[in-house]
């Protein structure tokens, strides 16, 4: 079947935008619907909080566990039971921020609908700019992925989900190389939750300044690019890829969801696409606390069917 696509060598759609208009398009704050920009990332932060409190008290978990040896390189692994069990699907959450803002303490919004069905999760912290840049960051979310492997050989499967900047450090993963890390990850499902995937407009706009991202750095970490090139699937056969994006989010955003998704079919991964009705940027993922939101559903139906 023929995916339609941008034909190669046909200008990039946001490089008609005048600058004021693609700042605005990448200001995910600037599209909500239901509350004030500011209000909203108070909200998210708040929900964030008040989330990993929640299940930092109810639920077994290794907190702080080292992946690495630099200071920022740890995770959170939450338990669906009362012991550190290792026959379980686990799930590896990245959160967003735009690579400088966010970390694995406010982060844990899936955890307690997944747990309750007995899926392990996993929040994982990567250093943020501007001390870290996106070559160490996705450096760091390879090695997290390998770090939880060898600890649980026996897991049911890794399921990899990010949201927004963390969607992109997800998508990285569909190209790594494990050999250097001398494991190969279990990866069975990525859940790609309002990403960004071509990161050369981010460079033409306010969000760069902390991350100091040259056109080169862009292409190279973008993995749009990346997988235009390889067109080939990378992983194992049985890896799903589900890309996602809120109907509020802004119609860059939408356009990067879908592109990535045609281009993943192109490559003949197991993909699939769903636009999550009702939801803005933050919404889609501050509602993965529930257990009835339906991409909480979704996810899960993905890991249990795979059991
Ligand atoms: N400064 C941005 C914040 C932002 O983009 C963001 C915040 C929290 C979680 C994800 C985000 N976006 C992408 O990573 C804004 O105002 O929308």
């Amino acid at each position: 079947m023929e995916v339609p696509g941008r034909a190669t060598g046909a200008e990039a759609p946001w490089k008609q935008l005048s600058a004021e208009e693609l700042e605005n398009q990448y200001c995910p704050s600037r599209w909500v619907i239901r509350r004030g920009a500011e209000e909203t990332l108070k909200m998210y932060t708040h929900l964030g909080d008040k989330a990993t409190k929640k299940v930092r008290a109810t639920r077994k978990s290794l907190l702080h566990v080292p992946y690495g040896d630099g200071e920022g390189e740890k995770l959170d692994i939450y338990f669906p039971g009362e012991v550190a069990a290792e026959g379980l699907p686990f799930c590896l959450f990245l959160h967003g921020g735009y690579w400088q803002s966010g970390s694995k303490d406010m982060s844990a919004f899936m955890v307690e609908p997944l747990t309750a069905r007995g899926v392990a999760v996993v929040v994982v912290a990567y250093d943020i700019a501007p001390k870290g840049t996106l070559d160490q960051m996705i450096d760091q979310v390879t090695r997290s992925i390998a770090f939880v492997q060898r600890k649980y050989p026996c897991n049911e499967g890794l399921y990899l989900c990010g949201h927004s900047a963390g969607a992109h450090l997800a998508a990285m993963m569909l190209l790594a190389n494990w050999t250097k890390h001398g494991v190969t990850p279990n990866l069975k499902g990525f859940f790609l939750v309002s990403g960004i995937y071509d990161l050369e407009p981010i460079v033409h706009t306010t969000q760069n300044a902390p991350l100091l991202l040259t056109p080169e750095d862009a292409r190279r970490n973008s993995p749009q690019l990346l997988l235009e090139a390889a067109l080939a699937r990378p992983s194992g056969p049985a890896c799903r890829v589900l890309v996602t994006v809120g109907q509020h989010d802004s119609p860059e955003f939408h356009r990067q969801s879908r592109e990535f998704f045609q281009t993943l079919c192109r490559g003949g991964w197991d993909a699939s696409f769903e636009e999550i009705p009702d939801v803005d940027h933050f919404e889609i993922i501050w509602s993965l606390t529930q257990q009835d939101f339906v991409l909480t559903q979704m996810i899960l139906s993905t890991i249990l069917r795979e059991l």
